[in-house]
């Protein structure tokens, strides 16, 4: 106790009066039990404040005196000594010291920190911690001084706070680098939600320790997403170019790359006819009279894709019975009327049709035709093959029957009774828009008919009445007709039981059949096949008219499209001539003369007559060019209604004819030139034509689509001009230009 006294140097020290000082102390100790100053005598050497006495003026003033050398007179045993002396009678100074000595002062505390293990990493205090909270508002300085525990508590939860909030910083650092990585798609390069949150408000605050980390989670989840969102998308979409002028008639709308990855896979698998499963007879009627004069027999993009799709081994289903009700064929007082399917307030079809949809899409003459055409001929062929050896199996145990039963003259069988109800009931009808496309197609099917061992019959309006009447009605039923939408609702509608076998109908260049004119033709049709089993509707061209309809109508349509659709190819050349110039001073009869002399002139068909197909907007204009061309020496021609266009185009659609040296760049007359309207700008397979002058600008993508495509079919070289004056649309003009160049889907 002396030592503790000499050491206190009480006589120095002084405190307020509320307090107790160190000779009250002293005093307190000595009537303690003897053993008792052993037990406080060797005190540590603590930093602390002491509380003294002002003896001076005995106002209560306090005084911060800290030091490293000062000790505490208090110690460990504190609580062993306020235990002892609770019970004894203590002046009233003293009663003060119990109070200090009951309640833990900051310099016990102090205490126990300096004695405790020196620590890695201690917690943050708790947020609820008033005293933490007055040790927060410390200046830093105040921790250097290493006064009291709670500085020191300070000190350390400060360095963590710094530690930690150095290492969450690093993290956010990592996570931001991970998320704002350059991704493969244009929709990976959005920032990432958890990027863009502010991450110094989850990591700056160190008392939100739990946000801080919540944040962390949340950073780790979104780097997670975005990762999985990487490798779920694992194709590009390629940028869409919308320039202005086509974006504003834009009615066309792009191919998807999973459809490019479809259509490549199809190529790659089906890279020869002998694939695709098809019956020897179909395959001998493809190369015989098919593609005879062709050298190369690889099917094309289209048909490694759809002739696979459309094969159909199986035997034909049961057929349903023709309904009893007269009025379920009269046709509704509007069919079809288009705008129906684009109005909110039409419920939508019914989802499962009894019928399955297919939509065949790809580019201009790249052989949609036969794509449809031979799986349509092979799935028929198996059926009647499969039908006639049912026969056959049903005879011979006839036979068999009658053998055992010996051959009684009575036990003959008569004559089956046959109620022809097989009589005008085709299997399948394939509807065209035009005659021409029914000529066309019709002596496709009866080429390949020939060694397939197939009926099938044409009805257009080139042929009678009688004709028609004997194609269909006579005994033997044709298996295909190929007809046009208004002779076969005519005919199907005064005989509606001759579609009640018709398992197949194919609408070819559908996007015209289903527009305002042709839909209410055409839909009536399909209504009145009760026993259909595929719809199959064939466009060089989906606009978004059809798209809507097929969506609403067809929900359940197998889309079949190649990669190139809408893209007029490379191969085709088109030049720009404005007869603004010099040259012409906006005369377009004049530039379109002067083409045609340039076009005879080049050399670029050695031996072989040119053709040219001039196509105008209005049909008036037809007249004029050809007028003016005839004037000038010119073989051409113009497609209106009294013309017989058939012939004309048959011109124009066969064999190239040789030219001799003589009449080579100068005979006029040796060149063909067809002018005409968008009649002949569909379907029609005009093969060998090299050259096509769009005399006026399209009206819009799908026209200039069709236009082009008459000229570089399935591979050739074409070439083309635009002849563009004041009033035309220049800029659409270039714009067609550009992604022409760019090999890009027009819109
Ligand atoms: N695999 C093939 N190999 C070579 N030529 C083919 C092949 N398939 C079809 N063709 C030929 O390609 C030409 C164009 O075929 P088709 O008329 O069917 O084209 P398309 O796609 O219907 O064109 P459009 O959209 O203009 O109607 C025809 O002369 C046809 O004989």
């Amino acid at each position: 106790m002396t030592s503790l006294l000499q050491r206190s140097r009480p006589s120095n020290l002084v405190t307020h009066s509320g307090s107790v000082c160190i000779s009250c102390l002293a005093r307190l100790r000595q009537q303690l039990p003897g053993n008792h100053a052993t037990t406080i005598a060797p005190l540590p050497l603590l930093p602390t404040t002491a509380l003294f006495h002002s003896r001076s003026n005995g106002n209560a003033t306090s005084k911060f005196k800290s030091s490293s050398n000062s000790r505490n007179p208090s110690g460990g045993s504190r609580q062993q000594y306020d235990a002892k002396s609770s019970s004894s009678s203590a002046p009233r100074g003293h009663k003060a010291l119990k109070a200090i000595v009951r309640k833990p002062s900051r310099m016990m505390l102090s205490e126990r920190v300096a004695r405790a293990p020196p620590r890695t990493s201690s917690p943050p205090l708790r947020s609820g911690n008033k005293q933490s909270k007055s040790f927060d508002r410390r200046p830093e300085q105040a921790v250097d001084t290493g006064g009291g525990m709670n500085r020191r508590q300070f000190k350390l939860r400060s360095d963590d706070k710094q530690q930690y909030s150095r290492e969450s910083q690093q993290r956010v650092r990592d996570l931001k680098e991970a998320t704002s990585r350059p991704s493969p798609s244009r929709f990976q390069q959005r920032p990432a939600a958890t990027s863009s949150a502010p991450a110094g408000k989850h990591i700056g605050e160190a008392k939100d320790y739990g946000e801080g980390e919540k944040g962390e989670r949340r950073l780790a989840a979104a780097k997670l997403d975005s990762e999985a969102a990487v490798a779920k998308k694992t194709y590009t979409r390629p940028p869409i170019r919308r320039f202005g002028q086509m974006k504003h008639i834009a009615s066309l709308d792009h191919v998807s790359s999973r459809t490019r990855e479809i259509t490549h896979a199809a190529e790659e698998q089906f890279n020869s006819f002998e694939t695709f499963d098809l019956l020897p007879q179909t395959l001998e009627a493809l190369y015989k009279d098919g593609l005879s004069g062709l050298e190369d027999f690889a099917p094309t993009p289209v048909q490694s894709l759809v002739i696979p799709a459309l094969l159909d081994k199986n035997p034909a289903p049961p057929l349903k019975p023709l309904p009893t009700d007269p009025t379920k064929y009269k046709k509704p007082a509007d069919p079809l009327d288009p705008d129906q399917f684009y109005r909110k307030d039409t419920p939508p079809s019914e989802p499962t049709q009894p019928f399955k949809t297919y939509l065949i899409a790809a580019e201009t003459g790249s052989g949609k035709t036969l794509s449809y055409v031979l799986p349509l001929m092979d799935t028929l062929k198996r059926r009647e093959l499969h039908q006639s050896s049912l026969l056959a199996a049903s005879a011979s145990t006839h036979s068999k029957i009658l053998s055992q039963q010996g051959s009684w003259m009575f036990d003959i069988p008569g004559p089956p009774i046959t109620q022809d109800t097989t009589v005008g009931k085709p299997f399948a009808v394939i509807i065209v828009p035009t005659s021409e496309l029914v000529f066309q197609v019709g002596t496709l099917l009866k080429k390949l008919s020939y060694t397939i061992k197939l009926r099938t019959e044409m009805i257009s309006k080139d042929f009678s009445g009688a004709v028609i009447r004997s194609r269909l009605f006579r005994s033997s039923t044709p298996d295909i007709i190929v007809g046009t939408p208004f002779m076969l609702d005519r005919i199907t509608e005064a005989n509606p039981q001759m579609l009640h076998r018709t398992s197949h109908i194919i609408v070819d260049e559908a996007d015209s059949l289903f527009d305002r004119s042709f839909s209410p033709l055409t839909a009536p049709i399909i209504t009145r096949a009760i026993n259909l089993e595929k719809l199959i509707l064939c466009s060089a061209t989906i606009p978004k008219s059809l798209d809507a309809y097929i969506t609403k109508k067809y929900p359940a349509c197998n889309r079949l499209v190649t990669a190139n659709l809408h893209a007029i190819p490379r191969r085709i050349q088109l030049q720009v001539i404005d007869v603004n110039n010099n040259l012409y001073r906006g005369n377009k009869l004049d530039a379109c003369t002067h083409l045609c002399h340039q076009i005879l002139k080049d050399q670029t068909e050695p031996g072989y007559a040119k053709r040219i197909i001039i196509f105008v907007n209005e049909r008036e204009t037809t007249d004029e060019v050809t007028t003016r061309l005839q004037e000038s020496g010119f073989n051409a021609v113009s497609i209106n209604r009294d013309s017989d266009s058939r012939k004309i185009l048959e011109s124009f659609t066969g064999e190239r004819e040789n030219s001799t040296a003589e009449e080579e760049g100068s005979r006029k007359g040796g060149v063909r030139i067809l002018v005409t309207t968008d009649l002949a700008s569909r379907g029609v397979d005009t093969k060998n034509v090299k050259n096509v002058i769009l005399y006026d600008v399209p009206y819009t993508s799908i026209d200039f689509i069709h236009r082009l495509g008459r000229t570089g079919r399935m591979g050739r070289r074409g070439r083309a001009w635009i002849l563009v004056d004041k009033g035309s649309n220049q800029e659409y003009v270039k714009e067609v230009r550009k992604t022409m160049f760019l090999g890009q889907a027009l819109i």
